[in-house]
């Protein structure tokens, strides 16, 4: 921005529409609709530009109080043109908000895939509430650029243009006098135009850091009433919507300066206009066209003013999506299927990995981890609070990749694999189990797309899960959520494993709740997981004394090494090992 402010006004123009240009390529596939809304749409402003003469005609020719063959013609052909009118704009209304929703709703379905498929490192520098704002807030802006401001913009082109030459034929020596006053309000209107859109951007930006709030908190709500935040929030809130309020105010100041100075100017070259026609001796008809093609320019200059700060508003908005599609998104293919060579037996090995979070390089969070992990083998990772569990189970995942080292599937390095191939082999069942606010089924059948109601009654049965789904009266179809059924965690953690029983992947994640269940949730969770170990490849993040003992192997991270590895019995031999200490600690009640 910085950069396009120092070259000529004309270069910035064209870097600065830019955006827009690219824009309107999401709406070439629906051009003929789109051209034969602009053709109506001329045809409509160009036939508008006949009135003005038409009645100057029809003043001049009603003189003599009777309707004369003349003034009756006059009349049919001012009818014909209001209908024809009246027609060409419903269709042109019509049409170009067809073009305007096709075309919105692409781009939106273009930013939210590209959003959504963009790796974990973006989401830890941009902010959800952010991101969900470019999608609402600025493509609704856009649908106004779409809707009205290119209408505008050609329909006030037009009768500026049109409207002028249309003066010249009526008479040239009055206009070439408007048109000394003209110009320099058009200057004057754009340069006040370009300085209010500042603050239109700002205030903007302002929208979006408050509704970031709004979003944050509602969706952290346990958090905001389990800290009694609540105040806190609010004048956060406050701050952030007076700042607000003072800034759009301030623009407020600006476009009322504006307005005050349109109307200025526009009276003031009205008033000119009409004591230089009248003493020049120009007739009655005459000069009530050539007034009413003055006020028609007059007024499209000020829509055109307006059509400029409306067009510099999408650039911004327009800037910020096409900004958040420059981010690289993550090699996704669609498949449901997964290639028989890329087909995992389970076998996972760990060479030196070395990792850092991409916003805290300096930080090592992982310093050159080795294991290995046999198929089908079950192996434990314990370790106390910001050892470095969870983000082995991210790098699993492939959500980052290694610093340095390598993880290798099978005796392939993970790059190797094509990433949706290797994570639908891989199921989570996570500590924080995330419901959507679907139906338990629809939760359920989120491990598998496709699934039949009998698979997903089998797999909750596998969970543990159907004894409780079925006794709700709407069984699989209860809705969860804000607008349906609270569960408990252990019911929570059964959808979930039920989720992943479906997905039968060859690797299994787990990382077990921290969180006390009672003893009967913990025997049902504990027992589907058994389950669901079976057969496959298991890596937990344990918590429990269960887990850890049927362990093949417990890897014991410390501050992201693997300090100490073995079996339960092994390990608890180790005097002094951390392993010991933990298992003292937690294990033993
Ligand atoms: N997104 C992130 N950005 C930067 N640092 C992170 C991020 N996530 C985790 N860390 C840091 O990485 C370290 C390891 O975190 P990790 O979540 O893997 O630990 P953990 O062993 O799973 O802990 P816990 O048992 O408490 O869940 C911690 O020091 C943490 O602060």
């Amino acid at each position: 921005m910085q950069e396009s402010k120092s070259i000529t006004v004309k270069g910035m123009q064209s870097t600065s529409l830019q955006p827009l240009f690219r824009l309107f390529s999401y709406a070439r596939p629906y051009w003929p609709e789109f051209a034969a809304g602009l053709l109506f749409l001329m045809i409509s402003s160009l036939s508008g530009l006949a009135l003005p003469r038409l009645l100057g005609q029809l003043i001049d020719g009603g003189k003599g109080g009777s309707v004369s063959p003349e003034v009756a013609r006059i009349g049919w052909i001012l009818l014909g043109i209001l209908l024809l009118q009246a027609v060409f704009s419903f269709f042109r209304v019509v049409l170009f908000v067809n073009v305007t929703e096709k075309t919105l709703a692409t781009l939106r379905q273009k930013v939210y895939s590209h959003l959504i498929k963009m790796p974990m490192s973006i989401f830890l520098h941009r902010r959800v509430g952010e991101l969900s704002s470019r999608i609402s807030a600025d493509i609704t802006l856009l649908q106004e650029i779409f809707n009205t401001t290119l209408a505008e913009l050609i329909r006030q082109l037009i009768v500026v243009v049109g409207g002028l030459v249309l003066l010249m034929v009526t008479s040239f020596q009055l206009t070439i006098f408007m048109l000394l006053l003209l110009p320099v309000m058009m200057v004057l209107a754009e340069v006040f135009g370009r300085f209010i859109n500042r603050y239109a951007k700002q205030v903007q930006d302002k929208v979006a850091l408050s509704n970031t709030i709004v979003e944050e908190t509602l969706q952290g709500i346990f958090s905001v009433k389990a800290f009694v935040s609540e105040f806190f929030e609010i004048r956060r809130y406050r701050e952030r919507t007076d700042e607000m309020a003072k800034l759009a105010m301030q623009g407020g100041k600006y476009r009322g300066f504006f307005n005050s100075f349109v109307i200025l100017g526009i009276f003031g070259t009205l008033v000119a206009v009409i004591w230089r026609g009248a003493t020049t001796g120009v007739g009655t008809g005459e000069l009530f066209s050539f007034l009413l093609y003055s006020v028609f320019i007059a007024n499209s200059i000020t829509g055109l003013a307006e059509v400029y700060t409306s067009l510099q508003k999408s650039i911004g908005a327009t800037s910020h999506l096409f900004d958040l599609l420059e981010e690289p998104v993550e090699a996704l293919s669609e498949e449901t299927t997964i290639a028989p060579e890329h087909m995992l037996e389970g076998k996972i090995s760990f060479r030196q990995v070395q990792f850092s979070y991409p916003l805290r390089e300096e930080t090592n969070v992982l310093h050159g981890i080795s294991f290995q992990v046999a198929a089908n083998q079950k192996i434990a990772i314990v370790g106390p609070s910001g050892a470095g569990k969870s983000t082995i189970v991210s790098l699993l995942l492939r959500l980052y990749d290694p610093v340095k080292g390598s993880i290798f599937f099978d005796g392939r390095n993970s790059t190797a694999m094509p990433l949706s191939a290797l994570r639908m082999q891989i199921g989570v069942v996570p500590q924080d189990v995330f419901l959507f606010g679907g139906t338990i089924g629809e939760n359920i059948g989120y491990g598998k797309k496709d699934a039949t109601t009998e698979e997903i009654i089998e797999a909750a049965k596998k969970a543990n899960a159907w004894e409780f789904i079925s006794r709700f009266p709407q069984g699989l179809d209860t809705v969860v959520g804000e607008r349906g059924i609270q569960l408990s965690g252990g019911q929570r953690q059964r959808i979930a494993i039920a989720r992943t029983v479906l997905k039968a992947p060859r690797i299994l994640v787990l990382d077990e709740a921290t969180s006390a269940l009672d003893a009967e949730s913990e025997r049902q969770v504990q027992d589907a997981l058994d389950k669901l170990m079976e057969g496959r490849t298991s890596i937990v993040i344990a918590h429990r004394l269960a887990t850890v003992r049927k362990a093949d192997k417990i890897l014991v991270l410390d501050k992201g090494r693997i300090v100490e590895e073995g079996t339960h019995q092994e390990l608890i031999q180790v005097n002094g090992g951390l392993y010991k200490n933990l298992s003292e600690m937690q294990f033993t009640h």
